[in-house]
């Protein structure tokens, strides 16, 4: 198979179909959820805690089997059901209707699978094993999560604004990307990875500074 193409999908909105209510369709619906999406479910059974969200309205939930016409106005399809027929029906009708795809039980049947995702703020560090141990992808993320902290989100907001600075104001492309290069240098993340954000903060003000002077 070809290499994976990744992509950072913006779900704000959107409706996102999931079809089967067990745990691993909860999963899948929070971080749908997390990213905005109109989230639909249909299962002739759901977990509590996704009827729990059904009861709050942050889903819509249509008891009963999956057919085709759940596909009609959806984005992003689902295929979670724990019946490998079920599955490959989602993934046929939706291959037919190009829709982006995700079918739990056999990655090579939908067109996309989801990765293990580190957040820090607006940082994003997904992990994939291509299916072959989501296990090891869990793993990964939890080791990135040990070195990736907390301040690198807070670090990324203030670098985000410097650099719509450092564009607005410095016009010598060289110049400009030697600023830039400067805010992320190696000592800059190894102050991040030991939480001095205070002290990065500092550098970063002065890296700016200089640069323009
Ligand atoms: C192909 C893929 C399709 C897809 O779902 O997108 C898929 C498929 C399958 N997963 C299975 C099992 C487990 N999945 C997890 C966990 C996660 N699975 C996720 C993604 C993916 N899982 C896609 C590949 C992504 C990749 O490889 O990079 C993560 C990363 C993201 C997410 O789902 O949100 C999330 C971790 C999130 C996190 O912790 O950050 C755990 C561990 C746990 O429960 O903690 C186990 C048990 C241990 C084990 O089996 O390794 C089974 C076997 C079922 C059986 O036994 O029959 C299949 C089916 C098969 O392999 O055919
Ligand atoms: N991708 C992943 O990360 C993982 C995938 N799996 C696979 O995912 C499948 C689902 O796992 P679980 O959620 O634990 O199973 P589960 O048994 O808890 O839930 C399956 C759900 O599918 C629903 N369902 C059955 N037929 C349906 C139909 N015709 N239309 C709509 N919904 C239907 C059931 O009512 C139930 O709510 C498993 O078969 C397993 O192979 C399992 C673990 C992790």
């Amino acid at each position: 198979m070809s290499r994976r193409y990744f992509i950072s999908l913006n779900l704000t909105g959107k409706t996102c179909l999931v079809v089967g209510g067990g745990q691993v369709a909860e999963r899948k619906v929070h971080s749908l959820l997390e990213c905005g999406a109109h989230v639909v479910v249909v299962s002739p059974s759901i977990t509590p805690g996704l009827a729990k969200l059904a009861e709050e309205d942050k889903l819509v939930y249509r008891q009963g089997y999956y057919r085709v016409s759940d596909l009609a106005g959806v984005f992003l399809v689902i295929g979670a059901a724990n019946r490998e027929e079920v599955n490959r029906q989602v993934a046929d009708d939706c291959a037919v209707r190009n829709l982006i795809v995700n079918i739990v039980d056999d990655q090579a049947k939908g067109n996309f699978f989801v990765p293990a995702v580190v957040r820090r703020g607006d940082l994003s560090i997904a992990v994939s094993t291509d299916g072959k141990s989501p296990m090891l992808a869990r793993k990964i993320r939890e080791d990135l999560e040990k070195t990736y902290g907390a301040p690198f989100g807070e670090f990324l907001e203030l670098l985000g604004d410097l650099r719509q600075e450092v564009i607005r104001n410095v016009a010598d492309r060289d110049l400009k990307r030697a600023i830039l290069e400067n805010m992320v240098d190696s000592e800059v993340l190894s102050l991040l990875k030991e939480g001095c954000i205070e002290r990065v903060k500092e550098r970063l003000r002065s890296a700016y500074r200089s640069g323009r002077s």
